[in-house]
């Protein structure tokens, strides 16, 4: 990925956004779709290469499967640019070649010259290739993989894997069957071992099931305008940290961040989410936490401040102070029991003083959002106090989600019917416009939306896979880098972006037997090299 801000390569397109870059290049005289499909035909062939360097000497065998639209157009170029180089190469074609749209069509004849074009299922009994080339659908896939086609993927897959490492499996654009737009498997696609895109990401490679079903990912350039696209989700990568530096000034130049912790022996989440905002820059952190729990915050505590709240009057009083502009709120908040309406209130005690601090910015996780999730009107009470405060941002994990949103989580678990399928995207983005706030849908593939549509997504995935943040302790983590980032002034949307780049960047400083606590020392070797 290309990471740079003011392009538009850090931008993920939906299928009918790249439809429209291409349809504007075509419209506009600079390229024609032919050209477009050879390109595309010629970038899968080198990244093939690439990946498999040993299929660029010599001759070998492909399978290429071509499908009725576009993406088998491709197909046809890559089938006829392998044969040029020697190569023995079965071509097979789902549907009836009269009905390919004209490019498509037009390769379909340049390689029917070169040799035949046999029917889908011939392809079940095909002996398992050094390459195969998956180009049946593209982004043009409006339903579920019809059941022939997924019986031959099932063959192909397994004469496959009954010689493990011997064939090279790629996609065209995605794995047939995965939705560009939501990354959900319409279907039971072949997973490949390598996906070669066109001009973008797709949304569908970075969510969900996207990054398993496509192997490795290389995006070929095709030669359209880099353009910005208007409304295009953005893909995070560096560029979402580089204004973490920090310039000099007094400690309460870089903000004032409030943790409030729950009770005696739950402090340690509140805790690393204090040590993660301290770390991330800002420049006063302090823990609230009740009195049966203060021995336990002193004895852990040095740079962190500590206050006793026993609740939400001393909240309020805390909160009175306006130089504190960040509050993380969730992290071990809740006790068990009668404690938890307490709680309740501190947080939505949190929520009406906000308007007290101009740019007060508000984090809910964990509990926050846990200890409203039932009866339904606990909830639209919660989401009407965060919308009415402003600045907020929200964390939920799946499961947290769930319990806020439980209409948009099942769509997201309804059997998609057709494309583009209900995302993780669309469900982030439904939620934020429903609370007001920013959201921050956790996970390998992490999403951040703003009631307003924007969009981001954090994919740890590929290069930036990071299995080992799935520990105990380090969602705290994260809502503590938010709360430090808008401590310094960011705004909640932007905090939200940087911290999920930061996050996964110190846990993959780490590495293995990562856990929670070290992700807050990890980050100055994280930041040294952005310069903040
Ligand atoms: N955009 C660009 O810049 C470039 C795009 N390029 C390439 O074009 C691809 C997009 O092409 P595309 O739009 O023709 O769509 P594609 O994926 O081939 O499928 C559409 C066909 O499938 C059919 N169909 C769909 N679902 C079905 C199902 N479940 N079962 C059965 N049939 C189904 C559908 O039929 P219909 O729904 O109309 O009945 C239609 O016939 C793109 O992925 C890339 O590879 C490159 O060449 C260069 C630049
Ligand atoms: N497999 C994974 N790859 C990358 N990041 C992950 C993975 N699993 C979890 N994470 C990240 O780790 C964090 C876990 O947060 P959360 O579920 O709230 O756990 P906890 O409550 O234990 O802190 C989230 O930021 C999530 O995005
Ligand atoms: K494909």
């Amino acid at each position: 990925m290309d990471e740079t801000e003011s392009g538009g390569r850090a931008e993920l397109l939906t299928a009918a956004q790249m439809r429209a870059a291409e349809r504007a290049a075509i419209d506009g005289g600079s390229v024609t779709g032919l050209q477009l499909m050879e390109r595309a035909g010629a970038g899968v062939v080198a990244a093939a290469l690439a990946e498999r360097p040993a299929l660029a000497e010599g001759a070998h065998r492909a399978l290429v499967l071509c499908g009725p639209g576009n993406n088998g157009g491709d197909g046809f170029v890559i089938a006829r640019l392998l044969a040029a180089r020697g190569w023995t190469v079965d071509v097979h074609l789902m549907g009836d070649p009269d009905r390919l749209p004209p490019d498509a069509r037009a390769n379909h004849d340049a390689w029917a010259r070169t040799g035949p074009v046999q029917p889908m299922a011939a392809a079940r009994d095909a002996a398992p290739p050094d390459l195969v080339v998956d180009a049946v659908f593209g982004t043009g896939i409006g339903r579920p993989l019809p059941t022939g086609l997924e019986q031959v993927l099932d063959a192909v897959r397994g004469a496959r894997d009954s010689d493990p490492g011997r064939s090279l499996t790629v996609a065209v654009d995605v794995p047939s069957g995965l939705c560009a737009d939501s990354g959900r498997p319409l279907g039971r696609p072949l997973p490949a071992d390598l996906t070669v895109t066109f001009h973008r990401a797709k949304p569908g490679h970075v969510l969900d099931r996207g990054p398993a079903l496509c192997g490795r990912l290389v995006i070929a350039d095709i030669g359209l305008p880099d353009a910005p696209v208007p409304g295009a989700v953005r893909w995070i990568g560096p560029w979402a940290a580089r204004r973490t530096a920090k310039t000099g000034g007094h400690k309460y130049r870089h903000g004032h961040a409030l943790v409030v912790a729950g009770g005696f022996g739950r402090t340690g989440a509140a805790r690393l989410a204090a040590r993660a905002a301290l770390r991330v820059g800002a420049g006063l952190v302090t823990v609230a936490a009740p009195a049966a729990a203060m021995p336990e915050c002193a004895a852990q505590l040095t740079a962190i401040m500590l206050r006793q709240a026993d609740g939400s009057n001393d909240l309020c009083d805390l909160l009175a102070d306006d130089r504190i502009n960040a509050v993380c709120l969730g992290p071990g908040l809740a006790p068990e029991g009668a404690g938890q309406t307490e709680a309740r209130a501190m947080v939505l005690t949190a929520l009406q003083m906000r308007s007290l601090a101009k740019g007060r910015g508000i984090v809910l996780d964990a509990d926050a959002l846990t200890l409203f999730s039932w009866p339904p009107e606990k909830r639209e009470k919660l989401l009407a106090e965060i919308t009415a405060a402003g600045g907020c941002v929200m964390t939920p994990h799946d499961g947290e989600f769930a319990r806020l949103f439980p209409d948009l989580a099942s769509r997201l678990e309804a059997e998609p019917g057709g494309g583009p399928a209900w995302s993780r995207l669309d469900a982030a983005r439904a939620a934020a416009a429903r609370a007001g706030c920013v959201v921050l849908l956790k996970g390998p593939d992490t999403v951040i939306a703003a009631p307003d549509g924007t969009a981001a997504i954090h994919a740890a995935a590929y290069d930036r896979a990071a299995p080992w943040l799935a520990t105990a302790g380090a969602g705290d983590v994260l809502a503590g880098l938010i709360a430090g980032l808008i401590a310094r002034g960011h705004a909640p949307f932007d905090a939200a972006c940087a911290a999920a780049w930061l996050h996964v960047e110190a846990a993959r400083t780490f590495g293995p037997g990562l856990i929670a606590e070290d992700l807050p020392e990890a980050l100055p070797g994280v930041l040294r090299p952005l310069g903040a």
